[in-house]
């Protein structure tokens, strides 16, 4: 994928319409990039098994098919290749579909030549061999080296590498934020703002100029020009936090202003071109509350187009141990003092804890840890964890969720199970179907239906 030469990027355009494939080649060569032009997608195809292309931005719809099969093409060959695709005007579920797929990104019809400049910019810069994806992250990464965080680490990896919008889900203290940081940091963005707005801490009549902006005089107070979180995110990445929260009147805003990726201040006339990726999580069941009319379908396809699950830290194994090191290194260090030692049982008291705030409770109990040890160990009395079997009990029916719908309660149970024996077995599918009594074909088949896709070693 590096291009160390100084031969220039070379782009396939693919279009029947002559007109949009010629306005598109102009753009193009005005940046100063090689054009390559296909009329349909067999010619297409043809060029991308042939030839070495930088980026590819095809139409959706063509005679001889659709600019999908290009996206799929390119993901079953393994072709390092960013698509984007131009889809009409509003076929929302096109654009969708394609980022689903694998595109890089779309761009609705007509094509604002603006836009399109920053997709090509965007894109070639992510293939640079200096591209921040494959820098260090600096002090904040996601620790963990079980199955289930490393299949995150893999995710936002591949995550980092398109625009498509990402859905967290996950419990409350599980990292969400984290991760979304962490995408944005690897992604071609980085050196663009990152912002994060909680929508749930947001008074609702203050949400439309926090997240517009405003002009000066639109009503008292506004004294002067400002921007909402779109602008200030411009170029970058807006998280949206507790997105569950908007009120149903923001939430038709901001589909809006994410479709057609334009915003409008309040008290402004004229609407401002906005190029924010956006990254969204939530610790409740957001499909949920599409069913009971919190919260609109439309915006929810929008944001859920790709879905990152952070693991509860009580399904991470090790990994609290690992972490608790780290946290414990860090506070020591912020109160200058050399780390005290974990005793023996202090850490099977940690490992054996279902931890319900996640890592977000673990940093807290090693605080207050810390105040109350000798600062030479820290022993399990320090820790402070009292767990019955009873709270157990409730953690892991809590941990589960609600029991209805029945089929939901009996997949989270499914899924428990087989990420356990997934676990102890080091992600080895046969040796975990065994441990669990079934066949490797059943097994297979209900990673499949569970959409648990973490690679396997046989
Ligand atoms: N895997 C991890 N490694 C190291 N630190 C972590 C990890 N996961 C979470 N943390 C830390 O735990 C704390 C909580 O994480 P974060 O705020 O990202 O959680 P969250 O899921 O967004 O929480 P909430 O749902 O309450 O908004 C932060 O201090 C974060 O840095």
């Amino acid at each position: 994928m590096a291009k160390k030469s100084k031969v220039l990027p070379r782009v396939l355009v693919v279009d029947d319409e002559t007109d949009l494939a010629d306005l598109l080649e102009l753009t193009l060569l005005k940046m100063g990039l090689d054009v390559v032009k296909a009329n349909g997608v067999a010619l297409a195809k043809t060029l991308l098994d042939s030839q070495r292309f930088d980026l590819c931005l095809s139409d959706m719809r063509m005679p001889d098919g659709e600019g999908l099969e290009l996206v799929q093409h390119i993901q079953a060959r393994k072709l390092d290749v960013p698509i984007a695709i131009l889809t009409a005007y509003g076929s929302t579920n096109n654009a969708i579909a394609a980022l689903k797929a694998g595109a890089f990104d779309y761009l609705a019809k007509p094509v604002a030549l603006e836009q399109l400049r920053t997709l090509v910019k965007s894109a070639l810069k992510l293939d640079t061999p200096e591209s921040p994806a494959s820098l260090p992250t600096g002090s904040n990464p996601l620790l963990g080296n079980s199955p289930a965080l490393q299949y995150v680490l893999g995710l936002v990896d591949k995550l980092a590498r398109n625009l498509a919008p990402v859905y967290i889900t996950g419990e409350s203290g599980s990292g969400k934020e984290r991760a979304a940081r962490l995408i944005h940091a690897k992604s071609a963005r980085a050196d663009k703002p990152f912002i994060a707005v909680n929508c749930g801490a947001i008074p609702e009549n203050l949400m439309e100029s926090e997240f517009f902006g405003y002009r000066k005089g639109a009503f008292t107070g506004a004294n002067e020009d400002r921007e909402g979180f779109f602008q200030a995110a411009n170029g970058g990445t807006l998280f949206l936090d507790e997105v569950a929260d908007l009120p149903l009147v923001m939430q038709v805003k901001l589909l809006r202003a994410i479709q057609e990726r334009k915003v409008r201040q309040v008290g402004g006339v004229a609407e401002v071109d906005v190029d924010v990726r956006i990254i969204s999580a939530t610790h409740q069941n957001l499909s949920k509350c599409v069913e009971a009319g919190k919260f609109r379908q439309d915006l929810y396809y929008r944001l859920n187009v790709i879905e990152l699950k952070m693991p509860p830290l009580r399904e991470m194994g090790e990994d609290v141990l690992l972490i608790a090191q780290a946290v414990l290194q860090k506070i020591a260090a912020r109160h200058g003092m050399r780390p005290p030692v974990l005793q023996a049982e202090a850490l099977s008291a940690l490992r054996t804890y279902d931890f319900p705030g996640n890592v977000r409770e673990l940093e807290n109990l090693l605080e207050r840890a810390l105040a109350l040890c000798d600062g030479e160990q820290i022993l399990a009395e320090d820790l402070h964890i009292q767990q019955t079997e009873a709270d157990k009990a409730e953690a892991q029916a809590a941990n589960l969720g609600d029991t209805y719908p029945l089929q939901d309660y009996l997949d989270r149970v499914e899924r428990a199970a087989i990420m356990a024996a997934l676990d102890k077995t080091n992600f080895n599918r046969t040796q975990a179907a065994k441990l669990l009594g079934i066949t490797f074909r059943s097994m297979r088949y209900r990673l499949d239906r569970l959409g648990i896709t973490q690679g396997a070693d046989e």
